[in-house]
């Protein structure tokens, strides 16, 4: 029967000296589908994810893992004097059973199968993330681990890398992903998890995350801002507030939005620039993110 869970964290402590890298997470993955780890630098993402792939022993908690795990923490490494494929042949040496006889269909399923020949220290950072993917797909496994895949990407390198997971996914294997982007996490997760120093502070789906998220918020820059509050503050659904490097900061979703920018009109107040800033869900990650104290936190349900 096919495990329905694919991750479960129990009070997973890591302590680096006084640093409390991972501070009792608690943190279900289900099986299938894409599942984000997401959080500002030093969250704590990859302290988890190595103890995930057993590279790093937890100092308290439990850890249950499905069978069949591979991927990479950090940037995956390779000899730069070997080709993209012996490369994978020296991990599928080490790995044995039937690891060789996946080299080929690895290679063509990360699209580097007409690069396979060359030096992979020749490699661009995308190719070597991609020979990554393929040296974890040896192992066939049921749950593969990608920190921060889409890291370092141009725009083109980015959208290839989504789309390569996606159809990992697709396939019918869980991927887990550490990510610092709620834009990637939106587009690309079904599930997700916030982490903040050390400590998970929102984990479920990406609709429920929604449900919970502020009106997007925009920058805006009128010929009058004093005006501007005075005919928000007659609007619904409209919020306006001072931006802190000018101008006005205004939540609010577009409808109540155009309402607002009709109404300057009339009123004679020049619309100079309105700039989305956060889209909802950007700037539910703020707020969950900030460093504030634990019971301010929204949301902790982890
Ligand atoms: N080997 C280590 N020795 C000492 N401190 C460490 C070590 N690994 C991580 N830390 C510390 O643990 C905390 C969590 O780091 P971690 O790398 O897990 O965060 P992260 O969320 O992956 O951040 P980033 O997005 O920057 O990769 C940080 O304060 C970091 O400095």
């Amino acid at each position: 029967m096919p495990e329905v869970t694919a991750v479960e964290a129990r009070g997973l402590t890591k302590r680096y000296g006084d640093v409390v890298a991972a501070d009792g997470i608690d943190l279900v993955v289900p099986a299938g589908g894409v599942h984000g780890l997401l959080g500002p630098n030093g969250a704590g993402k990859t302290t988890f994810l190595r103890m995930l792939l057993g590279l790093v022993r937890p100092d308290a908690g439990t850890l249950r893992v499905c069978e069949g795990v591979a991927g990479f923490v950090e940037s995956p490494r390779f000899y730069p004097y070997l080709s993209g494929e012996r490369n994978l042949a020296l991990l599928a040496d080490l790995d044995g059973g039937d690891a060789a006889d996946r080299i080929d269909g690895a290679l063509r399923r990360v699209g580097l199968d007409e690069r396979r020949g060359e030096k992979a220290g020749g490699y661009s950072h995308g190719m070597r993330q991609r020979l990554g993917i393929a040296a974890a797909l040896l192992r066939a496994p049921q749950l593969l681990v990608l920190d921060e895949p889409a890291d370092g990407l141009d725009p083109a390198g980015i959208r290839a890398m989504r789309a390569l997971v996606a159809e990992l996914a697709d396939e019918g294997r869980t991927v887990l992903l550490s990510s610092h982007h709620m834009a990637e996490a939106e587009e690309l997760c079904d599930t997700v998890t916030v982490m903040r120093s050390g400590r998970v502070v929102y984990s479920g789906t990406v609709e429920e995350l929604r449900g919970r998220a502020p009106d997007p918020a925009h920058r805006l820059r009128t010929s009058d801002d004093d005006e501007a509050l005075t005919l928000a503050g007659g609007l619904p659904g409209v919020r306006v507030g001072p931006h802190p490097e000018g101008g006005l900061t205004v939540h609010a979703e577009q409808p109540a939005l155009d309402a607002f920018a009709v109404a300057l009109g009339r009123a004679g107040v020049a619309v100079r620039a309105l700039r989305l800033e956060a889209t909802p869900l950007e700037a539910l990650f703020f707020r969950l993110t900030e460093a504030v104290p634990t019971e301010d936190v929204p949301a902790e349900d982890a």
